[in-house]
C-alpha cells in the first residue's frame, strides 16, 4: 500500500488521538513522548505511521505506548488501524500538527488551534506563569442538570465573588463526572472577569512533582512565592495527598496562607473530605470547612443533552433519537459519552453514513455487546416512560388519561413483543392487570404501528434502545 500524504479526514482522527492523549497522560509525559511525534495516515485509513526521532524514543515508544495509541486510533476510526513506528528522516518534512497543550492555549501568541510542529522540535515556548487552564472548559460548554447542579452553581457563585462564600470549595464525585470540567470553568470565567487575577490549576500529583523538587533544588521560597500569592487555586484529585506527609505539610501551608488573604481554593476529589484516607485529620477538617458538594452520574436527559452539544461542537448533527439510543446506553460517565460519540462520528465518516440509530449500533458493537442485557419488563416500563416522560409508577397504576394510558398500552405490546413472558405474567407487572387488558392493548398497538407512520417511527426507537 502506498502512503500518501494524510487526507485531512485521516489527519484529524490522529489529532484527536493526539488530543487524547494530551488529557490521559500527565502533562510531561506527553510533552516529551507524544507531543514531537509526527504521522502519516494512510489513505484508506488502514494504516498510521508514526514518526519517531531516535532509536531510543522509538522503543520506548513501542513499549510504553503503541498499545495505548493502537486502541485509541481503533477507537477513533471505527475498525483495527495498523500502527507502524518508523524513524523520521533528518529531512523528512512529515505533514503534522499537534494541538498546542492546553494551559498554553491562553497564551494570545498561539491563537491558531492547530499549530505545524516538525519532527523533533523542542516544546514551544511558555508564558512566565502558567495557569494551566483548559480555555475549552467553561461555564457555557458545561450541560446543566440535576446532576451538577448544586456544584455548578456553587463553581458560579465562587467565580463571580471570590474569597467570599464557599471557601474552600470542595467538590466531589466519580470518575468523568466533570469535576476538572467545573474548575477551569471557574478559572476561566474569573480570568474573564478580572484578566490579571492569578489563577493556577494544577493535579494534585503535579503538586507532589513540585514538592518534590523544591526539596531536592531546595527552592522553597519559591515555590512558596507561587503558591502563597494565588488569588485562586484550584486544586484536582486531592485524594492523591494520601500517605505523602510531606506534601500535607506544605498544601497545610499553602491553604492557611491562602485563606488568611481571603484567597480562593477550589479542590476536588473522589470521595467526601471525611471518605479521604490516609490524610490527616487537621487538612480533613479545613477541606470540609467551606462547602462541599457532590457532583452525581448525570442523568438521561442531561446525558442525551451532553451528546447533542458535544456533536455540535464537533461540527456534527446528532438526531435526538440517536442521542437518546446512545444516551439509554452509556450510563456511567460522561467520558464514556464522549467516547461512544467519538466512535459515532469516526464511524460515519469512515463509511460516509449519516448518524442513525442502526449506525451508532453498528459502531458501539463491542460496547453494546458487553452489556448483553437481557431485556426485562422492568426496563421496558423505565425506557418507555422515560421516552413519554411520565413516571414509572404510572406504568403499575390505575390513572386513565391518554398521555399515561397510552404509554402503558405501548410498554406492554413491547413486553409482548421482546421478552418471553405470557400475558398474565405481563398483566401482573403492570400492577396486576388483567391478561384481556394486556391482550386488547398488544392488539391495538400492533394495528396502530400499521398505520401510523409516527408511531411506528417511535417504537422502532424504542426497540433499538431496548436490544441495545
Ligand atoms: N456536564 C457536562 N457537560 C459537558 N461536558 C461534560 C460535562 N461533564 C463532564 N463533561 C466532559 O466529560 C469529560 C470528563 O470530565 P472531567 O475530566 O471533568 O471529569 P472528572 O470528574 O474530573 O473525572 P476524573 O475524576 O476521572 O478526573 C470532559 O471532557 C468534560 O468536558
Amino acid at each position: 500500500m502506498t502512503e500518501e500524504p494524510s487526507n485531512d479526514a485521516g489527519l484529524g482522527l490522529w489529532l484527536a488521538c493526539v488530543e487524547q492523549l494530551s488529557q490521559d497522560l500527565p502533562e510531561q509525559q506527553f510533552n516529551t513522548w507524544i507531543k514531537p511525534l509526527t504521522a502519516v495516515v494512510a489513505e484508506d485509513f488502514s494504516k498510521v505511521t508514526v514518526y519517531v526521532a531516535n532509536r531510543f524514543k522509538l522503543d520506548w515508544i513501542r513499549a510504553q505506548y503503541a498499545a495505548r495509541i493502537s486502541g485509541l486510533l481503533e477507537d477513533l476510526y471505527g475498525h483495527p488501524v495498523a500502527l507502524e513506528l518508523a524513524l523520521a528522516q533528518r529531512e523528512s518534512v512529515v505533514r503534522t500538527y499537534v494541538r498546542p497543550m492546553q494551559s498554553e492555549r491562553s497564551s494570545p501568541a498561539e491563537a491558531p488551534t492547530l499549530m505545524p510542529v516538525n519532527a523533533g522540535s523542542g516544546e514551544a515556548t511558555s508564558p512566565a506563569f502558567r495557569n494551566r487552564l483548559n480555555s475549552a472548559l467553561t461555564f457555557e460548554t458545561l450541560v446543566e442538570g440535576t446532576a451538577n447542579r448544586m456544584a455548578r452553581s456553587a463553581a458560579m457563585h465562587v467565580a463571580g465573588s471570590p474569597g467570599h462564600l464557599y471557601n474552600p470549595l470542595f467538590i466531589y464525585g466519580g470518575v468523568g463526572l466533570g469535576k476538572t470540567h467545573l474548575v477551569h470553568a471557574v478559572g476561566n470565567q474569573l480570568l474573564k472577569d478580572k484578566p490579571d487575577a492569578k489563577v493556577l490549576y494544577i493535579h494534585a500529583e503535579q503538586f507532589v512533582s513540585d514538592v518534590v523538587k523544591a526539596y531536592q533544588r531546595r527552592t522553597f521560597d519559591e515555590f512558596k512565592e507561587r503558591y502563597h500569592s494565588l488569588d485562586l487555586l484550584l486544586i484536582d484529585d486531592v485524594q492523591f495527598f494520601a500517605n505523602k506527609d510531606r506534601t500535607q505539610e506544605e498544601f497545610f501551608n499553602a491553604f492557611e496562607a491562602l485563606l488568611a488573604k481571603k484567597s480562593h481554593i477550589v479542590m476536588t476529589s473522589d470521595t467526601y473530605p471525611k471518605g479521604l484516607t490516609n490524610i490527616h485529620e487537621r487538612l480533613v477538617s479545613r477541606f470540609d470547612s467551606g462547602l462541599t458538594v457532590a457532583i452525581e452520574p448525570p442523568e438521561l436527559e442531561m446525558r442525551v443533552a451532553i451528546l447533542i452539544n458535544k456533536a455540535r461542537a464537533e461540527n456534527a448533527e446528532m438526531p435526538e433519537e440517536v442521542a437518546f439510543f446512545v444516551a439509554k446506553n452509556v450510563r456511567s460517565n460522561v467520558r464514556e459519552l464522549e467516547g461512544a460519540l467519538r466512535k459515532i462520528l469516526a464511524y460515519s465518516r469512515f463509511n460516509q453514513k449519516e448518524v442513525s440509530i442502526q449506525l451508532a449500533r453498528e459502531a458501539l458493537r463491542d460496547l453494546l455487546s458487553i452489556q448483553n442485557r437481557q431485556i426485562s419488563v422492568e426496563n421496558i416500563q423505565k425506557t418507555v416512560a422515560d421516552y413519554y416522560k411520565i413516571k414509572v409508577a404510572d406504568m403499575y397504576s390505575k390513572k386513565r388519561p391518554a398521555s399515561i394510558a397510552r404509554p402503558r398500552q405501548i410498554a406492554m405490546y413491547l413486553a409482548k413483543e421482546l421478552t418471553q413472558k405470557s400475558l398474565p405474567e405481563i398483566g401482573e407487572l403492570f400492577g396486576g392487570r388483567d391478561h384481556t387488558t394486556v391482550l386488547h392493548a398488544v392488539r391495538k398497538i400492533a394495528a396502530e404501528r400499521q398505520q401510523l407512520t409516527e408511531l411506528n417511527q417511535q417504537l422502532h426507537v424504542l426497540e433499538q434502545t431496548l436490544k441495545g
